[in-house]
């Protein structure tokens, strides 16, 4: 695990007012908002753990760690590792039809900042992407909808990690 906070740059924290956690919503524990959220909002900025690949390997995809991962540069110079977003970040559910924040890494800082897609409405959950690809549980607010998943990618195996494309790289998240 990778805490090596001397080659990380200083980087303003930020937390959004009116956000509430709430437990036992169909989706497990989900983060909504108790007062609107304007559009552009940062929501949080989640300072992250990052793996190597034998712990990957060893620890992550072997436990429930793998449902909170994201795709990371490997700080020791290979390719993808995999890192966990702490605080509030993890608590961020997926919605594939009406995501309302994206993210982005900050990886010279080691954050995944957080931020509101377009005004949110108090009630409302806040939900982000995991990316394109098939999901490993049944989305719940399509529960009513029947969606083609051909041309998804298949799993090979389970966890954000496979799915966490940055929102910000995407046309346009809302449009499912
Ligand atoms: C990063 S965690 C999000 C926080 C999680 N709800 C919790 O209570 O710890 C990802 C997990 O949340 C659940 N989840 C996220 N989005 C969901 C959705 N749209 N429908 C159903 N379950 C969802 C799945 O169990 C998934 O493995």
């Amino acid at each position: 695990m990778s805490v090596d906070g001397d080659k990380l740059q200083p980087s303003p924290l930020s937390r959004a007012e009116g956000l509430l956690l709430h437990a036992n919503t169909p989706k497990g524990r989900g983060v909504f908002a108790s007062q609107t959220i304007p559009k552009g909002t940062v929501i949080d900025v989640s300072p992250v753990l990052v793996f190597n690949k034998d712990e990957v390997e060893l620890h992550t995809s072997q436990t429930i760690l793998q449902h909170y991962t994201y795709y990371w540069p490997d700080p020791a110079g290979g390719a993808q590792t995999q890192a966990i977003a702490l605080g509030l970040g993890s608590m961020f559910n997926h919605s594939t039809r009406k995501q309302n924040v994206i993210w982005s890494r900050d990886i010279a800082a080691g954050t995944v900042i957080y931020t509101a897609h377009r005004d949110i409405l108090p009630g409302e959950e806040l939900c982000i992407s995991y990316g394109n690809a098939r999901l490993w549980f049944k989305d719940s607010d399509l529960e009513d909808e029947t969606i083609d998943l051909k041309g998804k990618d298949e799993i090979t195996q389970s966890g954000l990690d496979i799915f966490m494309v940055s929102s910000s790289d995407e046309d346009d998240p809302t449009q499912g």
